[in-house]
């Protein structure tokens, strides 16, 4: 820890970024869409959000932040080696060193898109989003606030990526329900810190009641048809705000939402960076579908991709889930939250009777088909879970052994 932290206030002081260790591959990087955009003056307010970070975001970003900002500013790594006992400097050098010959703006344009996404830990004043009126309290993983008409339900175990612990399910289906009855014209879901959601948490395996796994199975079938369920009957305008990665359950469900806006934001995945994805790897887990998506799916983006992506599991960017029609729209991450929240705020202003009869017209052909597709899901979960197919994926991602 003490080391930890004097190489954050060092990095600190010997520029205005930080640390890392690090091995980005440089093709990935040349070839990144949106790689060469950063202007100088995006690099230096980034420089300066960094210095307004409230907590500490880890070696690991630190380290990325060093890297990146050295390359940016000087080029290809060219100090001298530290010695082996000089660990500081050490993880440093090969933090700048792996970045290899990545061309200056690639790596400004990268060290803007990292600071973007420690958005939610700086004290940044241009986000417009609400949450500072009305904070409902008796949550434990969720921030549920209610301001300007939105009520916004963000999801909030950053940590581990947003993954939905059976208290989530609970309390998201409370939210929802708050939230329906609520004064509020539009109901906002979003994620806190770098993901939007990584689904279910696999650690919902783990803790078998007496009963058995059957039972344990039997139950989670119930939670999971109600918690679906909920989505079907939200009565408001439903609006995601996908701020990261998504997967699983948080895919799916986006099906049964009334809009969907995404960021294009770059995140880092196992020190790769890679734009945010939707992904549905139920094969590779040895799942199923759910959150009504063996239906919606194939009607929004045609029968052979939703194969591809439910069946196969391709993971999909936002601008490609964009074009399959899965994401409304999407924006670029540094204006992401500014933009949606303007457009968000004067949705709110729209006549709240009309837009819930508008809803209510589109959704009440489906609804009953609905129910009934979520219904067949979750008996077909039911058996997945019980599977050895499903019990090897969760013990290898439990043990390390595997990650998407
Ligand atoms: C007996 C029957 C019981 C059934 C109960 C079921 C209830 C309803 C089920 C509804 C059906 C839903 C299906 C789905 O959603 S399928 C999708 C499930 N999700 C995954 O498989 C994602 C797994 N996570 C990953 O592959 C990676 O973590 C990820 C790519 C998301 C990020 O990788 P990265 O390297 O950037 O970060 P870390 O892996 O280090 O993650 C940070 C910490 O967060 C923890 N984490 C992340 N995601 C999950 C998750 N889904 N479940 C549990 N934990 C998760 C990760 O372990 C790290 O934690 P630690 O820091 O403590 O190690």
């Amino acid at each position: 820890m003490a080391m930890a932290y004097l190489a954050w206030r060092l990095a600190r002081r010997s520029c205005p970024s930080s640390l890392q260790v690090t091995s980005f591959p440089v093709v990935q990087l040349h070839m990144n869409r949106t790689a060469m955009r950063a202007s100088q003056k995006d690099f230096e307010n980034s420089m300066n959000q960094v210095k307004l970070l409230k907590k500490d975001p880890g070696n690991e970003v630190k380290l990325k932040l060093y890297a990146l900002y050295k390359q940016a500013t000087e080029g290809p790594c060219n100090m001298p080696k530290p010695g082996v006992f000089d660990l500081i400097n050490k993880a440093k050098w090969d933090a700048w060193n792996a970045l290899g010959s990545l061309p200056k703006e690639a790596a400004r344009q990268n060290y803007v898109d990292l600071v973007s996404s420690l958005s939610p830990s700086l004290e940044s004043s241009s986000q417009v989003e609400p949450g500072t009126d009305r904070k409902s309290t008796g949550f434990e993983t969720l921030v549920v606030t209610s301001e300007d008409g939105i009520t916004k339900i963000m999801f909030n175990r950053p940590k581990k990526k947003n993954a939905i612990n059976t208290e989530m399910y609970h309390e998201i289906m409370r939210a929802l329900k708050a939230a329906s009855k609520d004064d509020s014209i539009i109901t906002v879901l979003t994620g806190n810190g770098d993901y939007y959601s990584s689904g279910n948490d696999l650690t919902n395996f783990t803790d078998i009641p007496p009963g058995g796994v059957e039972e344990k199975a039997k139950n989670n079938a119930v939670l999971l048809r109600e918690f679906v369920g909920c989505f079907i009957d939200f009565p408001k305008p439903l609006i995601a705000v996908v701020n990261g990665p998504a997967v699983g359950i948080s895919v799916t469900l986006l099906g049964l939402f009334d809009a969907v806006y995404a960021s294009d934001r770059m995140v880092f995945f196992s020190l790769l960076p890679l734009q945010a994805t939707f992904h549905t790897p139920f094969s590779h887990l040895g799942q199923s579908p759910e959150g009504c998506s063996s239906y919606t799916f194939p009607k929004i983006m045609s029968p052979a991709k939703a194969t591809e992506m439910l069946i196969f599991g391709k993971k999909l960017t936002a601008g490609e889930a964009c074009a399959q029609g899965l994401v409304t729209e999407v924006f670029p991450d540094s204006t992401f939250q500014k933009e949606v929240w303007t457009r968000l705020k004067a949705f709110a202003k729209l006549p709240p009777n009309a837009l819930r009869i508008s809803k209510e017209v589109i959704r009440k052909r489906e609804r009953e088909k609905l129910h009934a597709v979520n219904a067949e899901e979750c008996n077909v979960l039911q058996g997945r879970w019980l599977s050895d197919e499903c019990t090897n994926a969760v013990v290898n991602f439990l043990s390390r052994k595997s990650k998407l």
